[in-house]
């Protein structure tokens, strides 16, 4: 069961949008959780946002270099404190994700990576379908997965039905969209409890770290 895939081949799963299984090493996979648990602790906490309808998201989330709350970005947490710095290291993590998914170094004119949200899932946490459409700059969004797998559905552009496809990420994976993928519907219709492995220091549930560009000011 979950077998690591260390240095497993990119899956293109549709144009632009590319899984790598496996990417993140148990050494990485436990640094970035560690570093997860100091983000969790800062000023911004762990939120559940309240949808604009007014019910509240199951997953938890913490942002770095700009705050997010559905559905806008901003420099200041709600209390009006400085929003966390977003960590060279993940900006690093992205650049080096989008050169493995795409074989090809990230655009050197492209606006840098400058957000970072973090998601953590627990058992009964979902996301419904979404597009990442915050953003000003047409970026690849870069995602980090870690601790229990999800089925992480992966759609259209047009739709939050289907087509879509559905896609195992577990700890260590990569996932890249961008281009012609960079606004496709995806959410997470579940997770898969009792799954993530050993060693990350990470017993239960799922965190996931989506990296992107706001190409704001
Ligand atoms: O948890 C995931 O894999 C996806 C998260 C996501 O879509 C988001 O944060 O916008
Ligand atoms: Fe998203």
């Amino acid at each position: 069961m979950n077998e690591p895939l260390f240095g497993a081949e990119p899956v293109t799963v549709a144009p632009g949008a590319v899984h790598v299984p496996g990417w993140l090493d148990t050494g990485a996979q436990r640094d970035l959780v560690e570093r997860c648990r100091q983000w969790a602790r800062g000023p911004g906490g762990m939120v559940q946002h309240r949808m604009p309808r007014g019910g509240a998201m199951s997953v938890r989330m913490t942002a770095l270099g700009w705050y997010w709350e559905p559905y806008r970005y901003s420099r200041r947490l709600p209390g009006g404190e400085p929003v966390p710095p977003f960590p060279p290291v993940l900006g690093e993590l992205a650049r080096a994700g989008v050169a493995a998914a795409s074989g090809a170094p990230p655009r050197a004119d492209d606006p840098p990576y400058d957000v970072a949200l973090v998601n953590f899932y627990d058992a009964d946490a979902r996301m419904g379908m979404h597009q990442d459409r915050e953003e000003r700059a047409d970026v690849p969004v870069v995602s980090l997965s870690l601790g229990d797998t999800c089925v992480f559905r992966f759609g259209n552009t047009q739709t939050r039905t289907r087509p879509y496809t559905d896609v195992e990420l577990g700890s260590g994976d990569l996932f890249v969209f961008g281009g012609p993928a960079r606004m496709a519907y995806h959410g997470v219709p579940r997770t898969r409890p009792g799954t993530a492995p050993a060693g990350i220091g990470l017993e239960r549930g799922r965190l996931n770290i989506t990296i992107r560009a706001t190409g704001l000011e």
